[in-house]
């Protein structure tokens, strides 16, 4: 059984992540985070955030007591538990997968210099769709001249905090190297709030008389949950320390 500590638990992805392990044969939650002094703390997982029954997991609001009983610990919070999160997680010496999106140069600092010590798989977006749209978008951009102008729009529920998303900038970061500039004008972003949109990405090419667009659609969290697990799996796996991607957890790197 690989034991498996949610931070941001009472979040979204947090219980689209612990329905998953519960219904899992070989994941187990072994702690479950949140924010400190939540009114939850000391409940049961199980019942406090809706699944029905109890896990026998009581609700935490120490990163480090989750992360030391954990095989991997799983971060969708916000940027600002990231540093405290990434302390916990070397403290203890456990790897990480990290969903959360929105992070400043300093988070990214902080990221990188915990992944010189552990291995951490972090990823804007953990769908297997969009781990292939970012190839497609590179292809695209790369195989079409600048007369093509590039648009990337993204839309998202109502509650989102950060915009563009994650995955709307990355797919810059592809389509910028692909055109070999160092960054898409922000002009090129397009978000959208509104309503329950789980998640929605569109990369539009376009030039005097025709256009190309790349759109993904995410029409369940559980997409994301369930590519964060894998994630998870596949870390146990690495014995180096590093910051991988959805690319390696799926074995794409160097492919194709
Ligand atoms: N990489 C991917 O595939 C995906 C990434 N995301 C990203 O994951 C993150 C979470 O998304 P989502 O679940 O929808 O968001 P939610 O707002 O629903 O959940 C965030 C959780 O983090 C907790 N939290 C916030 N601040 C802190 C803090 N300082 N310390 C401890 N806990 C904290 C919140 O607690 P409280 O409720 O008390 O505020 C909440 O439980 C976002 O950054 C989002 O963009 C989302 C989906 C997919
Ligand atoms: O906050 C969300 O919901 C999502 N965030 C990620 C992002 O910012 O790209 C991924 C996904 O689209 C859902």
């Amino acid at each position: 059984m690989t034991r498996i500590g949610i931070l941001g638990a009472n979040g979204r992805m947090g219980r689209s992540l612990i329905g998953l392990i519960a219904a899992s044969d070989d994941l187990v939650l072994s702690g479950a985070g949140l924010r400190a002094g939540h009114s939850l703390v000391g409940q049961d997982a199980g019942e406090a955030l809706g699944l029905g029954r109890t896990l026998g997991v009581p609700l935490q609001d120490s990163a480090y007591a989750v992360a030391q009983h954990s095989d991997v610990v799983i971060d969708f919070t916000l940027p600002a538990a990231l540093e405290e999160n990434l302390a916990a997680a070397e403290r203890t010496a456990t790897p990480m997968v990290i969903g959360t999106t929105g992070l400043d140069d300093r988070c990214l600092a902080a990221l990188d210099a915990t992944a010189m010590k552990l291995p951490i798989v972090f990823a804007a977006n953990y769908s297997s769709g969009i781990t292939l749209l970012l190839r497609l978008a590179a292809i695209a951009a790369g195989a079409l001249s600048a007369d093509y102008d590039v648009a990337i729009s993204e839309a998202h529920h109502r509650y989102k905090k950060d915009a563009p998303s994650g995955t709307a900038l990355r797919l810059g970061e592809v389509v910028a190297k692909a055109r070999d500039i160092e960054a898409l004008d922000s002009s090129a972003f397009q978000s959208i709030r509104a309503g329950d949109i789980v998640g929605e990405h569109t990369v539009l090419l376009a030039a005097e008389g025709e256009r190309i667009e790349l759109t993904h659609r995410a029409s369940s969290r559980d997409t994301f949950a369930r590519g964060a697990l894998r994630a998870a799996q596949w870390l146990l796996k690495q014995q180096t320390p590093g910051r991988y991607d959805m690319e390696d957890v799926l074995g794409l790197r160097g492919v194709g």
